[in-house]
């Protein structure tokens, strides 16, 4: 388990880190949003060591994460940090010796990689000569070509076309599949939500809500549904848990948590037939927006990264909830040697 546990971190006067707790099980694919400015950088580069803290720690398997362990993550970095003039292959083969392979599984690792990500055949081009996408992809190799234990990723979606966005889901849910604990950053809510077990929403150095999508919506303090009846407009406005009505071609209804929607189904039957009784279930665009909107004002107010986090999900509808893990089917990648000393990237 990865756990990061009360971390502080000012630059000068502003606060970029508030205490800020989580904790990435074996496994789990933990998504970790928020608005621009929020803290997720800072947060990562802290995670991997790039970064002091203030204060707080981060542990892994119960123990405090020092450079021997942090070798053994992956880390994608928001600034990518690739040699340009390096070639491809060369490249990937040697941030894997780097972090302890023999040649043999470096080289074998590497050309995995590079056709897992559809990079292959630019192999023997130099990184700056490639598109900013296939840049991208090579990052995502230089990531995962040592076997990591841990994945720590910042961003890896942006700038991936359709198809290595797939990709790069199917990868990240094989490698949590495998038991190693994948945290990402991204604006594409949809994408995460589809995605994740877990769910992370800083909000300006501060986590405001953390969980499963499906733990998050439960949390809610309102209930909406959509009930299709041609009773009367008014018709639910005395009903136990009823907090506000809409009466269009169908009635929306805000209720309260704790209402009982068979007493509502009930009554509108009593007041003839029922063609529609839908829950609304909020996406995730729409839970980070009310866990912000939530915290608005709070916090040290920098002003920095109000209200302008990822746009993508219309609410309402049936979600699809969390994903699960993958059937993994793909062969597995060439695992780090662990008996030859490597040298700190
Ligand atoms: N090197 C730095 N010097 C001063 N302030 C910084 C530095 N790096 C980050 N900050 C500030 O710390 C806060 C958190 O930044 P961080 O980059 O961690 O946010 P983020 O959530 O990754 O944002 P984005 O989604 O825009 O990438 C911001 O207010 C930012 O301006």
């Amino acid at each position: 388990m990865l756990e990061l546990e009360g971390l502080r971190k000012r630059y000068g006067d502003r606060v970029a880190l508030d205490g800020v707790t989580f904790s990435v099980r074996p496994g789990e694919l933990y998504g970790f949003v928020g608005t621009n400015g929020a803290g997720k950088t800072t947060t990562m580069r802290i995670t991997l060591g790039v970064l002091e803290p203030d204060a707080g720690s981060v542990r892994f398997g119960g123990k405090p994460v020092d450079t021997a362990t942090r070798r053994t993550f992956g880390y994608m970095p928001e600034e990518r940090g690739l040699y340009p003039k390096m070639r491809v292959g060369d490249q990937l083969r040697y941030l894997a010796e780097l972090h302890g392979m023999s040649r043999r599984d470096a080289d074998q690792a590497a050309k995995y990689w590079m056709e897992r990500l559809s990079v292959a055949e630019r192999a023997e081009d130099r990184v700056e000569a490639l598109s900013l996408g296939n840049q991208q992809r090579v990052q995502l190799a230089a990531a995962l070509v040592h076997h990591p234990a841990v994945l720590v990723l910042d961003e890896p979606f942006s700038g991936l076309d359709p198809v290595g966005v797939d990709n790069l889901a199917e990868v990240l849910r094989e490698r949590a599949a495998e038991g190693v604990p994948v945290v990402f950053s991204s604006h594409q809510l949809e994408l995460v939500e589809r995605l994740c077990d877990s769910i992370g929403i800083i909000y300006r150095g501060r986590m405001v809500a953390t969980g499963t999508v499906d733990g998050l919506r439960a949390s809610r303090a309102e209930v909406v549904l959509r009930v299709g009846t041609d009773a009367a407009p008014g018709w639910a406005d005395a009903l136990a848990g009823v907090q506000s009505a809409d009466y269009g071609a169908t009635t929306t209804l805000i209720l309260t948590a704790d209402a009982d929607d068979q007493v509502i189904l009930d009554a509108a039957r009593a007041l003839g037939p029922v063609r529609e009784f839908t829950p609304l279930r909020p996406s995730l665009a729409e839970l980070f927006r009310e866990a912000v909107a939530d915290h608005n004002g709070e916090g040290d107010g920098d002003g920095e990264g109000d209200g302008d986090a990822a746009g993508g999900g219309e609410g309402g509808g049936a979600g699809n909830g969390a994903g699960g893990a993958s059937d993994g089917a793909s062969e597995a990648p060439p695992a780090a040697s662990t008996d030859k000393e490597g040298v700190t990237a």
